[in-house]
């Protein structure tokens, strides 16, 4: 397929608004691609690159290059180049992309330059495409929306669900079931501000212990048992205490979701950054086991006996859970079944109250009706933390001064946006260690767009994990609010910028802690964003975040 054609659609669903017309405008495209085409095609239309990073910055793209005449360049020419592009390393490097970059420019029309760049630069955003693009192949192979969908949801991803069916149509479905030994994307949470308005939004409910560990969806067939983390990167080999628990299990085949942690003498949990160290750890497994021995805890189960569970509700998948799982592995919860009634909303905060007590991060509310939703943020599952944390994405990052001078530190955060746009909520310098310091300049630079001497602007990919202590009305920023007293807890590279959180997650956070009125806090004062000259004090800190990969 011509990368024209590609360029021409983004731009058509761009332009409209009406939905009917986005999904007409890529069913008609897919009904023209060659399906070995599409796992790029799809990634090109949302923004994304399949390559991941590709190292190519503004200095790389500013110089004009003559465009060609008329569109020669097929989908798969592009995706050679940019291969090529992600593979350029070591010295001369940059004067080696920006000779790619300018070639592949060169051999593009205007129309394919402008969405080249468009796509190099990061601007390329188009919110909700993979939805879209779902429904466009339904509408272009006659498969039914919600099969699509589901089997979207099974694969955790679109690519292979658009190849298969536009190579043998809808019957092609059947192949995305779950399936023991095959890892489903887990579900995710959504946030409450308190335990009181998690009960109000869902009704009868769990409330669990949330801890703070790593995700692991464990597979066993018989003898044969596989543990998965939450970006489904296999780990089976450096976790033998969960093989060894799931083949002690009352059945022999199932799929269970739970978090590995580790409790020291006193039963207390030992923290986030011992448990990523032993997990990421894959030299002598044996002495890194029994140094800091882990315990796995359940909370789901999805798949018994070649059973599905996933649409049942969460009450019965629970009783399924208690007859395969002992209960020191199962987690700690509290079913709430009247949230209304005064006693049962004293009980779930107690519960809250003891959870933290005990050592954990916070709790978990979960919809006893709701179904599993693999891959989604379902509104059935809200978690409750006394420290707020949002997921935001880094947009730009100011040169430091005084000790920081030739780092990058002022960070500016984004929230996403429907349109898959950002909006800026603040800046932090804060909760910096050295290391950290050091790592983000070398990242931020590689995803930097232009520098003016004060401020980089860089691909809005890095997803960092901000705690902040409240929300305040400004006019400076363009959602209308800004984040007080953020600070960096810590990066997350387990998530991709479509995965942060949203600005209506924060605006909501925003009504729920001051009812609506938008009073709290004064206006112009965005926490502590002069000038970093004094943040040295940050650089005591001894957390160090590169561990975190593996945060799940
Ligand atoms: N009882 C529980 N039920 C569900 N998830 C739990 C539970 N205990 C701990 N967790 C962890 O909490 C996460 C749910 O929160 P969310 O989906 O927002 O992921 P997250 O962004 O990694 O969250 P956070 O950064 O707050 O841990 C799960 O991915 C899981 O790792």
């Amino acid at each position: 397929m011509l990368f024209a054609r590609v360029a021409e659609v983004s731009k058509g669903v761009a332009a409209t608004a009406a939905r009917s017309r986005k999904t007409a405008l890529l069913a008609e495209l897919f009904r023209a691609a060659d399906p070995a085409d599409v796992p790029v095609v799809i990634p090109y239309l949302a923004g994304r690159l399949p390559q991941g990073r590709i190292g190519v910055g503004w200095h790389a793209l500013k110089d004009p290059v003559a465009p060609a005449a008329a569109p020669t360049l097929a989908v798969r020419d592009v995706h050679a180049a940019l291969t090529a592009l992600a593979a350029v390393a070591g010295a001369g490097a940059q004067a080696e992309r920006r000779r790619l970059v300018q070639e592949l420019l060169g051999a593009a029309t205007a129309d394919e330059q402008r969405f080249l760049i468009g796509l190099l630069s990061g601007e390329v955003r188009q919110g909700a495409l993979d939805a879209l693009a779902a429904e466009g192949l339904a509408q272009a192979t006659g498969a039914p929306a919600a099969d699509v969908r589901r089997a979207v949801m099974l694969a955790g991803e679109l690519t292979p669900v658009a190849r298969a069916l536009l190579e043998r149509g809808p019957d092609a479905l059947a192949d995305f079931r779950l399936t023991v030994g095959r890892p489903v994307q887990p579900m995710l949470a959504h946030s409450a501000a308190t335990v009181g308005e998690g009960l109000d939004k869902l009704g009868p409910c769990a409330v669990e212990e949330k801890l703070d560990g790593i995700r692991v969806q464990v597979h066993r067939d018989a003898d044969d048992v596989r543990v998965h983390t939450r970006t489904l990167d296999d780990i089976t080999d450096r976790l033998p205490e969960v093989t060894a628990a799931a083949r002690e299990m009352a059945g022999d085949r199932f799929i269970l979701d739970g978090e590995v942690i580790a409790l020291d003498a006193a039963g207390r949990p030992r923290s986030f950054q011992e448990i990523a160290g032993r997990v990421g750890s894959r030299l002598d497994v044996a002495a890194a086991a029994a140094e800091l021995p882990l315990s796995p805890v359940f909370f789901d189960v999805l798949s018994v006996d070649d059973r599905d569970l996933l649409d049942l509700p969460l009450r019965e998948r629970h009783a399924a859970l208690a007859r395969l799982v002992p209960e020191p592995m199962r987690v700690r919860r509290l079913v709430v079944d009247g949230p209304a009634d005064e006693a049962a909303r004293r009980a779930a905060d107690d519960f809250f109250a003891a959870t933290l007590a005990r050592g954990h991060e916070g709790v978990v509310l979960k919809g006893l009706d709701a179904p599993y939703s693999a891959g989604r943020r379902g509104a059935s599952w809200l978690k409750v933390k006394p420290v707020h944390t949002l997921d935001l994405v880094v947009l730009a990052a100011e040169w430091g001064h005084g000790r920081r001078t030739g780092k990058l530190s002022n960070l500016h955060l984004g929230a996403r946006r429907a349109d898959g746009t950002y909006a800026m909520l603040g800046k932090t310098f804060k909760g910096m260690t050295d290391v950290l310091l050091a790592w983000q300049t070398e990242r931020l630079r590689e995803l930097a767009l232009s520098d003016d001497g004060s401020v980089v602007t860089v691909r809005p990919e890095l997803v960092v994990e901000i705690a902040y202590d409240g929300l305040q009305r400004s006019t400076r920023y363009p959602a209308g609010v800004a984040l007080r007293f953020a600070r960096v807890v810590r990066y997350r590279e387990d998530k991709r910028p479509q995965d942060a959180d949203t600005v209506e997650t924060v605006l909501a956070q925003y009504g729920a802690r001051n009812g609506g009125d938008g009073s709290e806090g004064s206006e112009g004062s965005d926490g502590s964003e002069s000038p970093d000259s004094s943040d040295s004090t940050d650089s005591t800190d001894s957390t160090d975040s590169t561990d975190d990969s593996l945060k799940a």
